[in-house]
């Protein structure tokens, strides 16, 4: 699928719950979340039907999201339908929280890649950060996931000024000398009702801070759909990259669409606008109908948020809604 823009979009992030079992300060409150009703979530069926449509018309890579994915019931079952519709890439954004449980049979489902996300090395700040989460559980998972065959494992580094911007840069990028891990520092984004909208650091700034302590030389990245620009260490085996959605915004190579879990298109993590998707897969209509109606919402995929290099609105959806 092209956009007005001329964008080839070919990559899918597909959002399987809104509900998570951390409530990490980036993404949502504490408490008071309203989680969407179960039957409005999308069924097994609905997504792999929506996944075999969006492949004909032209989505190659798939990733499942979340919430947290491995949150909802039966995922494993989700998984192995998926990765059997013969796409060219399937992956999973996790907390890792769950993968000391699920990472065996996630791969034996055919599920080859994961990103997880990890902020901190330090326990008290991991606690902080997830409010309810345990660091030992997410280092076995990731441990198990690498054992288990996973290739590449990458992990995920909201970087929060004040927060986890200075030894936990260094702790978190010595863990590529001796792994093949591939950490990305990723920019807070403004979104959804979260409390840490002035913790913005940008990756310029990180970078300068990893620099004062390790020499990063620029190198191509793991596989992968996603915007991140990697760099490496002397002789490390993993890589370092880096995700700049606002201080260096790269909408003008935006691959992707979202679906959320209550079965909505967004087109763009920036903006609110969402086309109902569920509503035509529940009134009956044809694959070819729904085709047509995913080629229409297209034209609306808006070129990058006007805001974006200084977006400070609150969105109605917080970013487990949306799945990142
Ligand atoms: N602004 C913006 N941020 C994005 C977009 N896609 C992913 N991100 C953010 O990038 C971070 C990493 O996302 P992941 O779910 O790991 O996926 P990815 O980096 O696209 O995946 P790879 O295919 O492994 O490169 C998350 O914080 C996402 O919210 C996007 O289209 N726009
Ligand atoms: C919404 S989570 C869903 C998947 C899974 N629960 C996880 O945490 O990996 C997807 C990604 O979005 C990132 N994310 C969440 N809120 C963010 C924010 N405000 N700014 C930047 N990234 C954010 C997370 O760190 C994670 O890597
Ligand atoms: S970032 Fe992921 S793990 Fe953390 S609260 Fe959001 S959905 Fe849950
Ligand atoms: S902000 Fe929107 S247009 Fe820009 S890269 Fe992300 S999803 Fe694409």
């Amino acid at each position: 699928m092209t956009d007005l823009y001329g964008r080839n979009i070919d990559y899918a992030r597909i959002s399987v719950t809104d509900r998570c079992n951390y409530r990490c300060v980036y993404c949502m409150p504490e408490e008071g979340v309203n989680f969407i009703p179960h039957k409005e979530i999308l069924s097994f069926e609905e997504i792999v039907r929506i996944i075999k449509i969006l492949k004909e018309l032209g989505i190659k890579k798939i990733r499942l999201t979340g919430g947290e994915p491995l949150v909802r019931k039966n995922i494993v079952e989700l998984v192995g339908k998926i990765t059997k519709i013969g796409l060219d890439d399937v992956s999973l954004t996790t907390n890792g929280s769950l993968l000391k449980i699920y990472a065996e049979d996630l791969f034996k489902s055919g599920l080859r890649r994961l990103n997880i996300s990890l902020d901190t090395l330090n326990c008290e700040r991991f606690a902080n950060i997830t409010r309810k989460g345990t660091l030992i559980d997410v280092l076995e998972g990731i441990e198990k996931a690498i054992a288990v065959g996973f290739n590449p494992v990458k992990l995920n580094v909201v970087v929060m000024k004040g927060i986890n911007d200075q030894d936990d840069l260094i702790a978190l990028a010595n863990l590529t000398i001796d792994k093949e891990i591939h950490v990305r520092f990723i920019e807070i984004m403004p979104i959804g009702d979260n409390d840490q909208k002035d913790k913005f650091i940008s990756c310029e700034e990180i970078k300068d801070n990893i620099s004062k302590f390790f020499k990063l030389e620029s190198t191509k990245g793991p596989f992968g759909n996603g915007p991140a620009e990697y760099y490496k260490l002397k002789n490390s085996k993993g890589t370092i990259g880096f995700i700049s959605p606002l201080s260096k915004h790269f909408c003008a190579k935006c691959n992707r669409i979202r679906i959320t879990s209550d079965g909505m298109i967004r087109l763009c993590l920036f903006s609110d606008v969402e086309y109902n998707l569920k509503e035509r897969l529940r009134s009956n209509l044809t694959d070819d109908e729904i085709k047509k109606f995913i080629l229409e919402t297209l034209s609306f995929k808006p070129k990058g948020h006007p805001y974006i290099q200084k977006a400070r609105e609150i969105y109605h959806r917080n970013m487990s809604a949306i799945g990142g």
